[in-house]
């Protein structure tokens, strides 16, 4: 067993809403001790300037470059990263030297698997020499070298939280934990805690998409416009029959991968109440693959806010045989638990242990990965 660390964990989704800052004291292997955390929202500005992020990266061919203004957004992204990480520590009386290392996943502006191409903006060693504290960055870069899909990387996290939950909370195993960002992905641990896990679908991404083009807000809160619609059976089969959910290797998704509804597809609500649908059923669809039929889902991420997705859910689960539940109905925390991992990640990166495994993005071996970029050496090189 190594030192306990604390770790502050950083991640900024494929929702691209804001950053999630989440701090625990973990030795990267069985203690995890989960601490506070929070939530630094983007204005609508900079939302727009990452959506155009991912435009500016599709002419990507080496991971290192940075066409259009994606040098000037990646330092600002960094910066505002910077500075989430010394709210976070004012406002919970901490000093930068209380804290070992930052786990900083950045911004995936292009995720293309089957090319071994993974791009995340964000630059470690400047948000190093920002907060004057370590730096674990670009994690997912070393298992695409190693043959996997790069994501998703969250499962060796959901591992560690699973040990002792069937006995403390009465749960039934086997547990599924879904994530519902923008993307959905599921992580099956079963007997043995044998790890399974892959992206499940599109998550809130197409949802926000429409919202916004029709209603020019960025996400439909509390679920209230889908509750108004109808689900629209030929849109739901049209997504369902991606050729993603019936594809033996592909694990790991795009944002772009599924297109958003066109304005004509449907009105406001019923597109709305569809794609919730589509959510919630994309999630049950891929469960099929797994090793065996979860008993219990575990839900984190935003898309759990959304009460019309958690309905269908519920529902298409219990015909499965499963029963559902909200992270926090198990004293879990479904907003944090990215940014968490993402600390954990940071530790087991430094202690040169396992990221992924073949069972989680297809790699070859259980692989590390991670780059180190470490603080200033003395405290007149950093600002506070
Ligand atoms: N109150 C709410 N009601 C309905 N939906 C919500 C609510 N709050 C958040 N969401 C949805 O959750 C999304 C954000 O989820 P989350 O922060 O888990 O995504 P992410 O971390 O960016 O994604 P990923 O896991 O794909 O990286 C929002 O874009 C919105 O669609
Ligand atoms: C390339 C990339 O950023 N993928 C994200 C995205 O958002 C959800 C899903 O797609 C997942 O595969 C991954 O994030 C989570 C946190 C992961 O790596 O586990």
């Amino acid at each position: 067993m190594g030192r306990v660390l604390t770790a502050i964990g950083l991640m900024s989704g494929t929702s691209m809403d804001g950053i999630d800052v989440a701090l625990i004291k973990t030795d990267g292997d069985s203690i995890v001790e989960r601490g506070p955390s929070t939530g630094f929202a983007y204005d609508p500005n900079f939302r727009q300037r990452l959506k155009q992020g991912l435009d500016d990266a599709r002419s990507i061919v080496k991971r290192q470059e940075r066409p259009g203004r994606l040098a000037e957004l990646e330092r600002d992204l960094t910066l505002r990263h910077a500075d989430a990480v010394r709210t976070f520590l004012r406002e919970n009386n901490l000093l930068s030297e209380n804290v070992d290392v930052v786990g900083f996943h950045g911004q995936t502006v292009l995720h293309r698997p089957d090319e071994a191409l993974t791009v995340q903006i964000g630059d470690g060693e400047m948000l190093a020499r920002e907060t004057g504290i370590d730096v674990v960055y670009d994690m997912r870069a070393n298992d695409m070298v190693h043959g996997g899909q790069g994501a998703p990387l969250i499962p060796a996290y959901h591992a560690v939280l699973a040990r002792g939950l069937t006995e403390r909370q009465g749960i039934d195993a086997p547990i599924v934990f879904v994530n519902i960002g923008g993307i959905s992905n599921l992580t099956f641990i079963g007997a043995g805690e044998e790890i399974v896990a892959y992206d499940s679908g599109p998550g809130n991404a197409l949802i926000d998409q429409w919202v916004e083009a029709h209603a020019g807000i960025p996400f439909d809160q509390g679920g209230m416009i889908a509750s108004e619609g109808t689900i629209l059976p030929q849109l739901v089969d049209r997504y369902l029959s991606h050729p993603f959910f019936t594809a033996k290797k592909r694990r790991s998704l795009d944002r772009n991968d599924f297109a958003p509804l066109a304005p004509t597809d449907a009105s406001l609500e019923d597109g709305a109440r569809t794609l919730a649908h589509v959510t919630a059923a994309a999630i049950v669809r891929s469960s099929c693959h797994l090793p065996s039929k979860p008993a219990t889902y575990i839900v984190c991420g935003g898309g759990r806010l959304n009460p019309v997705v958690m309905r269908d859910l519920g529902a298409l689960a219990e015909k499965a045989g499963g029963r559902v539940f909200a992270a926090e109905a198990l004293e879990l925390n479904g907003d944090s638990m990215e940014a968490e991992a993402w600390a954990y990640l940071a530790v087991r990166s430094l202690r040169g242990l396992p990221l992924s495994y073949p069972g989680t993005t297809g790699v070859k071996r259980p692989v590390s990965g991670g780059r180190m970029a470490a603080k200033p050496a003395s405290l007149w090189e950093f600002k506070s």
